[in-house]
């Protein structure tokens, strides 16, 4: 399975949210989109999603345009875990994990221990078992987010989108999460703020501002002071850490940013 985005341009109140965004993850890979707020990461992933249609470009699943695939074919294939995990309904844990079988139902409803075996899986995974039976308003925003990934989860997709799902998160959940996005045998696509996090856990960055594309590759290769510069208009300090085989990236707040008189 492949879900490719192939120079995607979204327009919207006359400015160019997306502006050429062509994002090809390699099966099995975690993307990181990075980016400032505002520089279209959800966009495009909602535009990955088929909730909005490009008006340029075209999103691709296995390189059949996204509008012409039937919804369910979609949701049996691609999850989303959005920024906001919200429900009205009062409704218990499990029963909001169970809504990620629905497009796996045939007419004749689907099956139920297939079912039961999905759920348990994606509440075990997530470390939710023990809040199964939990109403949904009595979660914290972090167990709501984790319910969220194991609705996902249960949807048993070849792809993941996920936007932000480590912001209602502390750090040992964050942490949790991100190992087990990419512990999972899916492709994911990954909307983040945090740097470290992205060089950690990703295989390859994509960088948006002002809807482009502007660096592409691996953490190492995307993760230099230049870019962090240009794009995020803070100061850093980029430590390649070759016992982690990972970059670690430290800032300091300057008087730019402070206001603080020299
Ligand atoms: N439906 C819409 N109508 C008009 N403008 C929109 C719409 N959706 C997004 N935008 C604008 O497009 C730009 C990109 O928004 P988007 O939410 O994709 O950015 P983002 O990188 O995810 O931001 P953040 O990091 O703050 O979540 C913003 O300026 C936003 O106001």
């Amino acid at each position: 399975m492949s879900l490719h985005a192939e120079n995607v341009s979204w327009t919207r109140g006359g400015s160019l949210v997306v502006d050429g965004v062509t994002l090809r993850p390699a099966p099995g890979d975690t993307v990181g989109l990075l980016g400032p707020n505002g520089s279209g990461k959800s966009s495009l992933l909602r535009l990955m999603h088929g909730i909005v249609k490009p008006s340029s470009g075209a999103v691709l699943l296995d390189g059949e345009e996204l509008a012409s695939v039937p919804r369910r074919r979609v949701a049996r294939t691609v999850a989303v875990v959005g920024q906001h995990a919200e429900t009205d309904t009062d409704i218990r844990v499990e029963d909001v994990v169970r809504l990620g079988r629905i497009p796996h139902r045939g007419a004749w409803g689907g099956d139920p221990s297939a079912d039961a075996e999905a759920v348990a899986d994606a509440l075990e995974h997530t470390g939710l078992q023990e809040k199964a039976d939990r109403l949904w308003h009595t979660l914290s925003g972090g167990e709501r987010q984790r319910a969220q990934i194991a609705r996902a989860l249960a949807q048993q997709p070849s792809e993941l989108l996920l936007d932000e799902p480590t912001n209602h998160l502390d750090i040992r959940h964050q942490l949790e999460l991100l190992s087990l996005v990419t512990r999972l045998p899916l492709t994911s696509v990954v909307a983040l703020h945090d740097l470290n996090l992205a060089a950690m856990f990703c295989d390859q960055l994509v960088v948006l501002q002002q809807g482009a594309v502007v660096a592409g590759g691996a953490p190492h290769e995307v993760l230099t002071p230049e870019l962090i510069a240009a794009v995020y208009e803070v100061e850093a300090e980029v430590h390649h850490d070759p016992g982690r085989g990972r970059v670690v990236v430290s800032f300091e707040p300057t008087a730019a940013l402070t206001g603080a008189r020299g």
